[in-house]
């Protein structure tokens, strides 16, 4: 099938990638230049640029492809309500006026059903959002099914890089929205960005034509998310306040339902929010690198220590120790790996490669996500992917035991439990050289570190326990 993809964004992008890897031929459409630049640069399927609003500009679209079908998911991005005019209704409009034999697919929003009352909504409810930009989008949509075409509503879309709910708790900018009708904050409906994408390619391969609704199965309260994000998180859980009344997608109260596109045979890959944090090997990871990046707020930490080093540093032995001297629990990566897949490090080497190590690996370090009073020793090469570096800051006092490589060699040559060391290259060889490697990440990573060559496993244990108490204390005292 030939699809004509009409804005790239955060679902438009990933739709297209989905189709072209189910082998449909695919032309997305970006409204500048430069993105449609950057974008062709990137991906295999063709991308062009043209403002949709712009009905001349349309019909030379004509002379790319002729599509069989074509998705509307372009945004006004911050404008209001002319945008909204000039890109959903005149541009759904002039889609239609140069592409008449094709499926319609327009993406619209379940910010269209203004119930307050904390009640379910499906595609039958009332949808009269009553503000201005809001009947735009409806407009939008009834040109689409009037072609005999459909609509997904999407909910509110996360994915890695954008997660509203958590960035603004881990920012500090979270309350909980109370009110007379929703005591307990307004319930949230979201979608993630590959749930939302897979339901459009659904939707248009299978022409299912109507409304329907792309939202998760969750029934959540802003305040159940922010209480259970807060201590995945070690926050405290944010107050509550007003409403607020200039909300983009408005203020609303309503369980929107998913159970029409479920129907037709769509599942969510991630049902709740909660399973995408962790099951998403990127979410977590780059909404707390967004904060670092913003610089704007300290990233939280939780009262952790962190282990990092290379293999034989003593991470697993030591990190037991100082579990030990401070009345701390104690985690190893590797352990909780092997624990989950019921094998050996060796043979996931073995049977899944590295790269399958490494995800079990992230998987792994996810799953401390809201521990306290842990030491956790984790495997030497967890600082290799970028995804584990925000993580491992965010989970505690980071320690970088070091060690001579020859010392490590010796450490590690009475065991055959790591396979990094039973290739082909000599296991000092290869220890210098993931030490040349992975110097520079133990030390951009590391609060501390500890030159262990001199120390007995107790020298080094007390070492990074004294340390990581300062830490803390110097911490809560600012
Ligand atoms: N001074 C020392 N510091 C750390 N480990 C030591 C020391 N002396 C001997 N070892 C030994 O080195 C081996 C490797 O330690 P381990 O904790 O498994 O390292 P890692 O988890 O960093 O790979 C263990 O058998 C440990 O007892
Ligand atoms: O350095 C590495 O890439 C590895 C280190 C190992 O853990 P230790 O550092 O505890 O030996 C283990 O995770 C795996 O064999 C890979
Ligand atoms: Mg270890």
């Amino acid at each position: 099938m030939r699809v004509l993809i009409v804005g790239c964004g955060f679902v438009g992008e990933r739709t297209a990638d989905l189709l072209h890897a189910a082998g449909h031929e695919v032309v997305g459409v970006t409204h500048s230049p430069s993105s449609a630049e950057r974008l062709a640069a990137l991906k295999p399927w063709r991308v062009v640029a043209c403002d949709v609003s712009d009905a001349q500009a349309v019909k030379t679209l004509r002379d790319v492809t002729v599509p069989d079908a074509f998705i509307h998911c372009a945004s006004s991005g911050k404008g209001g309500a002319e945008m909204y005019q000039a890109v959903y209704v005149n541009g759904m409009a002039n889609l239609l006026a140069a592409f008449p034999q094709a499926f319609p697919l327009y993406t619209g929003s379940t910010s269209v059903y203004p119930q307050t009352d904390g009640s379910e909504v499906d595609e039958s409810s009332p949808a009269d959002p009553g503000k201005e930009t809001g009947r735009l989008l409806l407009a939008a949509e009834k040109l689409a099914l009037d072609h005999g075409g459909a609509v997904a509503r999407l909910a509110g879309i996360y994915g890695p890089g954008r997660s509203f709910v958590l960035k603004n708790l881990l920012e500090g900018k979270s309350g909980i929205e109370v009110n007379a009708s929703a005591p307990d904050g307004r319930l949230l409906n979201q979608i993630h960005a590959d749930d939302a994408a897979a339901a459009l390619v659904h939707l248009i391969t299978h022409r299912h034509t109507g409304i329907y609704n792309v939202v998760d199965d969750a029934r959540m309260t802003q305040r159940a998310c922010l209480e259970r994000l807060a201590l995945l998180f070690n926050l405290p859980v944010p107050e509550e306040k007003a409403p607020d009344p200039d909300r983009k997608r408005g203020w609303t109260h309503k369980q929107v339902s998913n159970a029409k596109l479920r129907a037709t045979g769509w599942a969510p890959q991630y049902p709740d929010y909660f399973d995408a944090l962790r099951d998403d090997p990127q979410l977590s990871a780059s909404i707390l690198q967004l904060v670092l990046d913003g610089g704007e707020v300290r990233l939280p930490r939780a009262e952790n220590i962190v282990l990092i080093g290379l293999m034989g540093s003593g991470k697993s032995t030591v990190g037991r120790m100082v579990a030990h001297m401070l009345g701390f629990q104690f985690a190893d990566t590797d352990h909780l790996i092997i624990e989950k897949a019921g094998c050996s490090i060796p043979e996931i080497f073995a049977k899944e490669g590295e790269d399958g190590f490494r995800l079990r690996e992230s998987e792994a370090l996810r799953s401390l996500l809201g521990c306290r009073h842990c030491v956790i020793a984790t495997g030497g090469g967890i600082i290799t992917q970028v995804r584990n570096r925000p993580l491992l800051q965010h989970l505690g006092f980071i320690t970088w035991l070091e060690a001579d490589p020859k010392l490590l060699a010796r450490r590690t040559a009475s065991n055959n439990d790591r396979p990094l060391l039973r290739g082909e290259e000599p296991p000092l060889v290869k220890l210098e050289r993931l030490l040349s490697e992975r110097k520079p990440l133990y030390k951009q990573l590391a609060d501390l570190r500890i030159q262990t060559d001199e120390l007995s496993q107790q020298e080094s244990a007390y070492g990074v326990a004294e340390s990581a108490r300062i830490f803390f204390a110097q911490r809560r005292a600012c």
